[in-house]
């Protein structure tokens, strides 16, 4: 990166008309066909430029134009412009902090002499991009940035508005709903990758980077996805690594492309996934949930093969099916997850999700963070939530709480957890952020759980309130904005 480049130049917005001053003599000597003199007057604000020095020519040149700036209004500097002097004051041999100076102690009127850039490539395309950012970014925390001033900070899950594209490291971008204020620089796609890359290479030397080896510490559970135990076997769970797309390509988590999406009321609710670490307590606040309004909110229907049990109905508590049909069904890609228990196949079938979610409910699916790639799809428009544990004496004290207070009669319904488990749910909970939060659109920390429910029940109530959501572009475009250089996060991100 032209990390070298100087900071901002401060310039005034007041006046951006060429006031042009007569032509010295010696521009026409020089290269009278190039050169440009611009006059602009100095104020408090930015320019909204950069300057470099061109390593191969020495010259100074304009780095970049920040859009929105006072130098992208005036419509006198560009990008690759180069500095020839500064109010009559020679550049040449000049180094950017002292021609920042030189600028600084200037008041009023300041000049330019300039040679425009051969050639200028404007922003092409007016379509308006927007990105989800999959990472957060503190460029006071960044070495690498070109300039702090002119870069924009950002948190995981910010939608952002970007301008331009042109530099392949340095995009130029601006909070949505920011659009009419100076766009600032945020790291592009492929420099966050290879910066990721680069800082997993040095924290682990030895690992191979194109293509973690995969396993997975058993992740037993106590309802229906006890099934998942056997079908997660040999998936991936080493934390601090990124997710394996269906290609087996790694790529680290970026931006994500979004569009804005406005729910009709007629339209279907978007499917509520719950995702967390075995005993963290999805099933818990699912259950929440759903007494809180059960004709608001439903669940699925579980396949299983096991025999059915007298107490239990066809279709109400599973769809009790042959190990064949099962099997015919894993074929055809009919299951969201499955897996085996006992012997016994239980699976949760895509036809579940859509019959809940055609009664017109708000369907509740918990699923292993691997399989949300099933539904993440324009009909599903999963909204994803991760139930997350809190700090570990946190969970052991709520947890071991739980069972002390809870009624005699109550006490075979209440986990026991040992110091393993809570270690496990801790590291498994690692794990799943590290390799698919790019997928979570709110996280839920599970302390106190009436807290917790309190704070999904109230998400989930803003996303269907919500005049406008943002999903990836690619649930409704087949194919996004081409130039993102995209791992394809369908492929890699999950
Ligand atoms: N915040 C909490 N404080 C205390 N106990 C909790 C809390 N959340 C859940 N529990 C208890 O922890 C136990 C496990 O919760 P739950 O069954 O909901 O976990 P889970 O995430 O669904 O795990 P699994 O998939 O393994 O069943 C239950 O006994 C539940 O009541």
């Amino acid at each position: 990166p032209d990390c070298r480049s100087a900071p901002l130049l401060y310039f005034s917005q007041r006046d951006f008309e060429p006031t042009l001053p007569p032509i010295p003599d010696d521009v026409l000597e020089e290269d009278e066909d190039s050169v440009k003199i611009v006059s602009l007057v100095k104020a408090k604000d930015p320019l909204g430029a950069t300057i470099k020095r061109d390593k191969s020519t020495g010259a100074i040149v304009v780095a970049r134009i920040m859009r929105g700036g006072a130098a992208d209004k005036s419509g006198l500097i560009h990008e690759g412009d180069e500095l020839k002097e500064v109010n009559g004051i020679s550049l040449e041999h000049r180094k950017p902090k002292e021609i920042l100076t030189l600028l600084a102690r200037s008041q009023g009127e300041v000049t330019f002499k300039i040679i425009p850039a051969s050639s200028k490539e404007e922003m092409s395309s007016h379509k308006k991009l927007f990105m989800r950012a999959l990472f957060d970014y503190d460029p006071n925390e960044d070495p690498t940035v070109p300039c702090k001033d002119a870069a924009v900070a950002f948190e995981r899950g910010d939608v952002l508005q970007i301008v331009s594209m042109e530099d392949d490291t340095w995009w130029q971008a601006c909070h949505l709903g920011d659009s009419n204020t100076r766009a600032g620089l945020i790291p592009s796609q492929q420099l966050h990758e290879r910066w990721s890359f680069y800082t997993l290479a040095v924290r682990q030397p030895t690992s191979d980077v194109n293509g973690p080896s995969l396993s997975f510490p058993a992740g037993l559970r106590r309802s229906f996805r006890l099934g998942r135990k056997s079908s997660l076997a040999g998936e991936a769970a080493q934390s601090g690594r990124w997710s394996t797309g269906v290609h087996g390509s790694v790529c680290p988590p970026t931006y994500i492309e979004v569009i804005p999406y406005h729910r009709d009321p007629k339209d279907r609710h978007r499917l509520v996934v719950l995702v967390g670490p075995s005993g963290v307590g999805v099933t818990e606040l699912k259950r929440r949930l759903l007494i809180s309004n059960p004709d608001h909110y439903g669940v699925t229907v579980p396949h299983t093969t096991r025999e059915k049990r007298s107490q239990e109905n066809e279709g109400v508590d599973y769809h009790f099916v042959s190990i064949h049909m099962f099997e015919e069904d894993i074929l055809n890609h009919r299951f969201v997850e499955y897996g085996r228990y006992r012997g016994h196949y239980y699976g949760t079938s895509l036809d579940s999700v859509h019959r809940v979610m055609s009664e017109g409910k708000v369907c509740l699916l918990d699923v292993h963070p691997n399989k949300i790639k099933h539904v993440y799809t324009a009909e599903f428009k999963p909204y994803v939530v991760f139930v997350k544990p809190p700090h570990i004496q946190e969970v052991r004290l709520t947890r071991r709480r739980a069972e002390f207070t809870c009624a005699e009669e109550d006490k075979n319904s209440v986990r026991i957890f040992s110091e393993e488990d809570f270690e496990d749910m801790i590291n498994s909970a690692e794990t799943m952020e590290s390799q698919s939060g790019h997928l979570f659109d709110k996280v839920i920390v599970n302390g106190d759980i009436a807290v917790a429910f309190r704070e999904l029940k109230a998400a989930l109530e803003k996303v269907e309130k919500a005049e406008v959501q943002w999903i990836p572009a690619e649930w409704i475009c087949s194919s996004p904005t081409k130039a993102r250089r995209s791992c394809g996060h369908l492929d890699s991100w999950i």
